[in-house]
């Protein structure tokens, strides 16, 4: 018979290896501005102090520099194929959608047990690391919402049916069954695995895309073990102009910068709703992490985990980041409209 304290130790160490397997993902493509998403999301994670390291899958267009920016805040960079979706026609609700069906190699990380996925244009406010304690064996996502003009086209948008507020206009009867719970491909938490990851490519292969590109195909082959967590997990920004009364701002966890004109890092605030006061204080939320720069890899203290050092060159990089935050945040101090 094992002593008490064997076991107990036996279960401690357990529970230290499925940790260790554990990591948030980011995908970046391109050698445009997206980059500045993920060093935001870097040091939010960080200001959250989670526990788990962010590897951002890398399409091979991203330039050597972003890579270098990325590893100076610690993120582990790891270069993944692209791939392409079958021949067709298809109109993408943003012409750029294509290049997330890429994101079907982050699949492929079975060196980790369980992943969270953020988009770039997120930022994690509070340590959401709990997430990662949900039972094994679902796909874990927030429900989306189908009122921006992105939707157009849809039946639900023309209708004017939301399953955020399914009674409001209900869907009719003659058009059948409504339409299964959609989340929203931004943010989720799954399990990588080899068998999943050749399932996904092959049904890609048979699947014509679109117009939410992968976002359309996650939905339909998770169907069956989708399960929805509350949107704190997933703010989508037109969830607070569509469905006010489904949104506590206080308690919101993860911001998802996802609506026309909200990205941070381009805010002008021309656009539609971009003027509005909640939308201001959260890209100046964002703003406040980008330009912290106490929050940068090398001004942190780690005791246990995570990314290396910076080396000289990896400091150049992260100068330059921070000589613009600097620069920007200046302009989004709280106090009158930027725009
Ligand atoms: O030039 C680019 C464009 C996009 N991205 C990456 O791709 C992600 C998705 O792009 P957006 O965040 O701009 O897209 P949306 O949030 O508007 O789109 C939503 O629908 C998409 C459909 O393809 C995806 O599912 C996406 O995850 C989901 O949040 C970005 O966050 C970023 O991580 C880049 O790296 N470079
Ligand atoms: O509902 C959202 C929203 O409309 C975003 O603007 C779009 O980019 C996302 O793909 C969609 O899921
Ligand atoms: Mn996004």
């Amino acid at each position: 018979m094992e002593s008490e304290e064997i076991v107990g130790n036996r279960s401690i160490e357990m529970k230290m290896k499925s940790r260790a397997k554990r990591a948030y993902v980011t995908f970046l493509a391109g050698n445009g501005d997206y980059v500045k998403g993920v060093v935001g999301l870097a040091k939010g994670l960080r200001k959250a102090k989670s526990e788990y390291p962010l590897v951002v899958a890398v399409l091979p267009d991203v330039p050597e520099d972003h890579r270098k920016i990325l590893e100076s805040q610690g993120c582990l960079v790891r270069e993944i194929e692209p791939v392409y979706p079958p021949e067709n026609h298809t109109e993408f609700a943003m012409a750029y959608f294509v290049i997330n069906y890429s994101k079907l190699r982050i699949w492929k990380f079975v060196e980790y047990s369980k992943m969270i996925y953020l988009d770039g244009d997120i930022q994690v406010f509070s340590n959401i690391d709990h997430l990662f304690e949900y039972p094994d064996g679902y796909f874990y996502a927030v429900m989306d919402c189908f009122c921006e003009k992105t939707w157009s086209g849809t039946p639900q948008y023309e209708i004017g049916y939301c399953q955020q507020c399914p009674e409001k206009v209900k869907w009719p009867e003659e058009m059948g069954q409504p339409p299964p719970l959609y989340f929203n491909a931004g943010m989720f938490i799954f399990e990588p695995s080899l068998s999943t990851y050749y399932s996904l490519l092959e049904t890609l292969k048979v699947t014509p895309p679109t117009s939410f590109a992968e976002q359309d195909f996650l939905n339909i082959f998770f169907r069956d073990i989708y399960r929805a967590i509350p949107p704190e997990y997933n703010l989508v920004l037109a969830m607070l102009w569509r469905h006010p009364e489904n949104v506590d701002l206080d308690n919101i966890k993860v911001v998802h910068y996802c609506a026309v004109g909200s990205k941070p890092w381009r805010f002008t605030g021309k656009e539609e709703n971009m003027q509005r006061d909640d939308i201001k204080m959260l890209v100046n939320k964002w703003w406040e992490i980008y330009g912290d720069e106490s929050l940068d890899m090398d001004n942190v203290c780690f005791s246990d985990h995570k990314g290396k050092t910076s080396s000289d060159s990896d400091s150049d990089s992260a100068a330059i980041v921070k000589k613009e935050a600097n620069d920007n945040v200046v302009r989004f101090v709280p106090g009158p409209s930027a725009a």
